[in-house]
């Protein structure tokens, strides 16, 4: 498969007064298109600045990232970024979330399209509801279906399940697994959850503490769904969780 993304050498470091914190501390990797990659690493030691690199939000000093083989300078029109945080505007209904990021005459119908994507993440019957009006689930699903119905090729996902409930984490993992079966996008996820990775990636990387540099990478090679107390998965399971000192 050809890859959709290549980092090389990848070098960042901040600035507070006189201090310079290095951060990342010289990051290579390449994601094949398709391929759905998860990100794992102690507290603080540069995940997210690397997300940020990889999506164009942020400069690298060193290095450089190629999105199908063009050097990222900006965030590109083929990624989209899903964060913890949540970008879902509380004055429009589920609908208007869905079609805001639809411009341009090439999406059709607007609404039928954001119609169909709400349905597609279980919010059928709520598409004129406002964000208040839902639960936590809800709105992490409004935001999924939002970064879907632009067709990324590319998703980034910063931890998009941190916020949730233990229950709603899993469920919305399986969904993200159907979702990505009907449509196959590229995946980069950085999560600290080492289960949510195994069920959901193909390939496991574990980053060093900072500057952070990649200390191991791991296949994950059963097909979904998986079950993750199967022996195999237990087993890359100690072996992740040794790489991260546990
Ligand atoms: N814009 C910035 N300016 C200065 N320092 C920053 C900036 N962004 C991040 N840092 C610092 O860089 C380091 C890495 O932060 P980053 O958020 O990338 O780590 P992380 O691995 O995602 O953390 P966590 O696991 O806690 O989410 C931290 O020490 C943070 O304080």
């Amino acid at each position: 498969m050809a890859d959709k993304i290549v980092v090389s050498g990848v070098k960042k470091h901040f600035r507070s007064g006189k201090q310079s914190l290095p951060v990342v501390g010289g990051v290579s990797l390449s994601v094949a298109d398709g391929e759905f990659v998860a990100i794992v690493g102690p507290s603080g030691c540069g995940k997210s600045t690397l997300m940020k690199i990889v999506s164009g939000f942020e400069r690298a000093d060193e290095g450089q990232v190629l999105i199908d083989g063009v050097p990222l300078l900006r965030p590109s029109p083929k990624g989209i970024v899903i964060s913890q945080h949540g970008s879902v505007f509380p004055w429009l209904t589920v609908q208007e979330n869905l079609m805001f990021g639809l411009n341009g005459d090439g999406h059709g119908d607007k609404a039928a399209l954001a119609d169909h994507y709400a349905a597609m993440v279980g919010l059928k019957g709520f598409e004129n509801s406002y964000p208040r009006e839902l639960s936590g689930g809800m709105l992490k699903r409004v935001e999924i279906a939002r970064a879907l119905v632009v067709k990324p090729e590319i998703l980034y996902m910063d931890e998009p399940f941190s916020a949730l409930d233990a229950l709603m984490n899993l469920r919305m993992r399986t969904e993200l697994l159907r979702i990505l079966q009907e449509e196959r996008h590229t995946v980069l996820l950085i999560t600290h959850d080492v289960e949510e990775a195994l069920y959901l990636a193909d390939r496991i990387i574990v980053l060093s503490p900072r500057p952070t540099v990649i200390q191991a990478s791991f296949a994950v090679p059963q097909s979904h769904p998986r079950k993750l107390s199967s022996p195999e998965l237990q087993t890359l399971k100690d072996a992740i969780l040794a790489e991260l000192g546990l």
